[in-house]
This record gives structure tokens, C-alpha cells and sequence, in this order.
């Protein structure tokens, strides 16, 4: 598959769902900001500000339930399948935390788990900070942690790619019969990123944008869009450090002056309705569709398809060497796929230099 480290000769005992986690209500808030921002001193007066996206929520991400949702029909595809593994979850940024779950694992006896990211793509942010969290919280553990291994990157999984085509094509029907319906844009959207990071992602640099263009291009070729762009949204940090651009809401103003009529957002780069899609698509965007005059409709996300569970649990069974149903449509970077243990990067150069602020 490709020259990752795996680990050898041993039986696989659980696995391990890692993901962003999120506050689940407004007491919550700050703190949570403060382990997101670890490390970098900010005060909490700035951290109410940035996090007001989730007051709006009561302080709840939708994340926590997403996740809960994804491991609840896993754990039922394992009893289906006859795979025994028990199903643990830790989050890097809120509970239940890492650190504790690999306590916990320890305690159970585990010794050597798989790892699910919640994250379909490489990169600092969706591919390597997940095997620094890896590394952080087996060393909270000390020496008796389980061997954790994380499973390859999403993107170029056919599973992954379907589910998105199947939201994309449930966004069209809903546009249907619209007077609009016609002089419609496809747009993909994921998080923006830091331009450096970019370049210093993966072997040949710009590994996350060039995954999420392999996947967009997929997705549009497959629904039949002729016409269709990739932007990115949620940009933070101080403005005179340029990310990746343009940002969907500049971009829907460029479209309704190049008389788009209507759009349908597709958020490839998230792999459910995480507080960046509730907030900043259906929430900012919208309103600025409507502000522009432009019909929008925002397809789903893969996490929620059967396919994205069938996906996982078919991973799992080729690592297990149970069967081999896997397909992956571009590993365009081989040994480059996400895959390490422990916390080691998975491949030279890959996925990035860490954060350097
Ligand atoms: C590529 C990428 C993904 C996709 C891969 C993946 O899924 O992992 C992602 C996911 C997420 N990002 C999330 C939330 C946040 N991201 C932040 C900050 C940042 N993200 C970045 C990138 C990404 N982020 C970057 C370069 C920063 C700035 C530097 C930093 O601080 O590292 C901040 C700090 C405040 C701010 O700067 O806005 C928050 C609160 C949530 C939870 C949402 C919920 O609650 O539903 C999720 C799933
Ligand atoms: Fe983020």
C-alpha cells in the first residue's frame, strides 16, 4: 500500500476515534479555546471574541454528537461484520481528551489500537497535529500506553468521494424546478489555511490543496459539472498573514457579478456538519447569498452517509487483513497517505512543518 511504518506481528485490540472535539455549552467555551490555542498565551478576553460563532449555539458544537453518531453506527457495523474491537474515542482540544482515553485504554488492557482522525485529508492541521496528538497522549500514559496506529487519510477513498458525489446530487434535486435552476455554480469549500502551510505540506509542498482539488474534480466529474471552483472559508489569525483564497464569501460576490444565478456549496473539506459548516456556510454564506440575490443550497457532508461507516469499518478489515474492499481512486503521494505509529510523521515531508508561531 505504501512504505509507512506499521506495526508488525501484533494483534489489533481496539480502536481509537480521534478527533477536534468541541464545547458543549457556554461554560466550556473559553476553556476549550484555551486548549485549541495551547501554548500561544491567549488572553480570554480575545478568546470570547473569537469564539462568539458558538455563543450562538449555547456554546454547543455540533461536533461532540456528530461523533458520537459516526462511532454509535461503527460499533454497529462491527457487530455486523463480526469485528471484535471495542471502540474508544478521544478528542485533542475537548472531553472526552485524549490523555484520558489512553488511560483508560491502558487500563483496559489494550495494548495495540488502530486510530480513526476525523479528518479526511493531509496537512499540519487535518494530518500530522493528529500523530503529535498520537505522540501527546501516550506520553501522558508513560511507558504501558498501547501502540497506537493511525489509519490511512480519507480523500481518495471511492467511499469518501461517493458520499460526497450522493450529497451533491440531493443538492441539485432540491434545486430543481427553481426558476433558478439554471446558471447554477458548483462550489467546493474547505478550511483555509495558512499559504506557507500549504507550500509546506507534503513532499512536493501544497499537499492539502492539491488533495481537495483531486477530490472536487472527482466529485464535478461524476455529478456532470462542467463549471466549478474550490474556495475556502473560516480563515483566521492576524489579517496580514495571507491564506488560502479566495474565501466562499468573496467568491459568491464575484459569481453574482458574473451573473450566477444560483450555488451549490459543497464542504468536501469537512467530514461532517461541524460548527465551520452551521456558522460560516449556513449561517454567513447564506446571508450572503441573499444579500447577492443568489440561490443557495449547501450539500451535505460524507459523514453522515452509510458509505463514510462502511468506508471505516473496510479499512479496518484490510489492516486487519480480514478482506480487501478498499479503493482508492489517486494515493498520488504513496507513503504520503497518513499512515504512522505513534506519533511518527507519516512520510518524509509530510504533512508539514509544525506551526511555527
Ligand atoms: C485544516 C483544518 C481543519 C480540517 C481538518 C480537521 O477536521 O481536523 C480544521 C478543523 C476544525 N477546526 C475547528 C475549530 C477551530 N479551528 C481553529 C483554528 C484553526 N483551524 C485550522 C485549520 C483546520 N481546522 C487552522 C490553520 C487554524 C488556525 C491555527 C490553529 O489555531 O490551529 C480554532 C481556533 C480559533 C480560530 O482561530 O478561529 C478553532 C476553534 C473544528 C471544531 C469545529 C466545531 O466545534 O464543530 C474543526 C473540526
Ligand atoms: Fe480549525
Amino acid at each position: 500500500m505504501n512504505n509507512a511504518p506499521l506495526l508488525q506481528d501484533a494483534p489489533i485490540d481496539a480502536l481509537l476515534v480521534l478527533s477536534f472535539g468541541g464545547p458543549e455549552g457556554v461554560d466550556d467555551v473559553v476553556p476549550f479555546l484555551e486548549n485549541v490555542t495551547r501554548g500561544r498565551g491567549i488572553p480570554a478576553e480575545r478568546l470570547r471574541e473569537v469564539g462568539k460563532h458558538y455563543f450562538h449555539f449555547d456554546g454547543i458544537s455540533p461536533i461532540n454528537e456528530l461523533n458520537r453518531s459516526i462511532i454509535d453506527r461503527l460499533k454497529r457495523e462491527f457487530v455486523r461484520r463480526g469485528i471484535e474491537l471495542p471502540i474508544y474515542w478521544g478528542n485533542r482540544n475537548w472531553h472526552p481528551m485524549l490523555e484520558q482515553t489512553v488511560a483508560e485504554m491502558t487500563a483496559d488492557g489494550v495494548r495495540r489500537a488502530l486510530v480513526f482522525g476525523t479528518s479526511a485529508y493531509g496537512g499540519y492541521s487535518a494530518c500530522r497535529q493528529y500523530h503529535e496528538d498520537i505522540a501527546r497522549g501516550r506520553a501522558a500514559v508513560g511507558d504501558d500506553a498501547p501502540d497506537l496506529e493511525k489509519l490511512p487519510q480519507l480523500y481518495a477513498n471511492e467511499m469518501f468521494v461517493a458520499a460526497n458525489v450522493a450529497a451533491v446530487e440531493a443538492a441539485y434535486a432540491k434545486l430543481q424546478g427553481a426558476d433558478f435552476a439554471s446558471g447554477t455554480r458548483l462550489v467546493f469549500t474547505a478550511h483555509s489555511i495558512p499559504e506557507t502551510a500549504d507550500a509546506e505540506a507534503g513532499p512536493e509542498g501544497h499537499l492539502y490543496s492539491e488533495q481537495l482539488r483531486f477530490v472536487a474534480a472527482q466529485v464535478a466529474d461524476r455529478v456532470g459539472a462542467a463549471q466549478w471552483d474550490l474556495v475556502w472559508q473560516s480563515r483566521s489569525g492576524p489579517p496580514h498573514i495571507p491564506w488560502l483564497e479566495p474565501d466562499i464569501c468573496d467568491h459568491l460576490e464575484t459569481l453574482a457579478s458574473d451573473g450566477i444565478r444560483s450555488v451549490i456549496v459543497a464542504p468536501i473539506g469537512f467530514v461532517s456538519d461541524h460548527l465551520e459548516v452551521v456558522w460560516d456556510l449556513d449561517t454567513e454564506a447564506a446571508a450572503k447569498a441573499i444579500e447577492l440575490g443568489l440561490g443557495f443550497v449547501r450539500a451535505g457532508t460524507a459523514g453522515s452517509d452509510d458509505r463514510f461507516i462502511t468506508m471505516i469499518a473496510d479499512l479496518i478489515e484490510r489492516r486487519l487483513g480480514i478482506s480487501d474492499n478498499v479503493q482508492e481512486l489517486c494515493p498520488f503521494l504513496q507513503g504520503a497517505t497518513g499512515v504512522g505509529v505513534n506519533g511518527t510523521v507519516c512520510a518524509p515531508g509530510c504533512c508539514g512543518a509544525q506551526r511555527s508561531d
